[in-house]
């Protein structure tokens, strides 16, 4: 699915992070984005995720077709893997062979009867992904996905996201490292930067900084 970002203006709290922020994703094509740390990647996958509302611009494409992959895992931790996928794939609608596909990309059948409290961080970071899978949207937003993962399991998303972008969903995609995907663009969200200080009056510690 192609969707498009029009000038759009983002913040993260009361300040301004991005503006004018304009660029089209394709069907079957993954977007990388890159900046230095604090650039406003986040803020700009919250934007379209639909977390925190756009001050100005346009979303070509609606939050429902969007499947959000954040920093935070996400899981609930005394459910099982299993069980953590069911929920999702009840809460999104997709059932239990959706949730089947998610444990296969991730290899999360040895794990299925582990409480996600005890997983290791890498193991919780295949099944927060493998919600991805089961969401059957679209258009995948993802943050720092490969925080964590090893080798084998950097691979197995890769893996998933070609799939995903195999099938027309498309992807944008906060990371540092090379995935090694056919279709990609980079987007240099630094070209974005909003100039000038937040609104003040809304700062609390505007004062205290000066
Ligand atoms: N809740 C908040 N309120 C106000 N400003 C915030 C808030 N969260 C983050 N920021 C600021 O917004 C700016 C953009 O942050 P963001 O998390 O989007 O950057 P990022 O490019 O994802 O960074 P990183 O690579 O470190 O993850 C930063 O200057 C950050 O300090």
């Amino acid at each position: 699915m192609e969707f498009e970002a029009q000038s759009l203006t983002c913040r993260r709290g009361e300040a301004i992070v991005l503006r004018d922020v304009s660029f089209r994703v394709r069907a079957g094509e993954a977007l990388i984005l890159r900046g230095p740390n604090g650039s406003g990647k986040t803020t700009l996958l919250r934007t379209l995720a639909g977390l925190t509302p756009a001050v100005a611009g346009k979303v070509t494409a609606p939050t429902e077709a969007m499947a959000y992959g954040a920093h935070a895992d996400g899981l609930k931790a005394q459910l099982t893997v299993a069980e953590n996928l069911a929920f999702w794939a009840a809460a999104f609608g997709t059932g239990p062979a959706a949730a089947a596909r998610a444990e296969a990309a991730f290899d999360l059948a040895p794990l299925r009867n582990r409480r996600a409290a005890d997983l290791s961080a890498g193991q919780k970071r295949r099944a927060a992904l493998a919600r991805l899978v089961l969401t059957d949207r679209p258009i995948w937003l993802l943050d720092e996905p490969t925080v964590s993962l090893d080798a084998e399991n950097t691979a197995r998303f890769a893996a998933a996201v070609q799939a995903h972008l195999a099938s027309g969903g498309a992807a944008l995609i906060a990371t540092h490292i090379d995935l090694g995907l056919p279709e990609t663009r980079l987007l240099d969200i630094s070209t974005f930067a909003a100039r000038g200080t937040p609104d003040r009056a809304a700062d609390p510690f505007a004062e205290a900084v000066e």
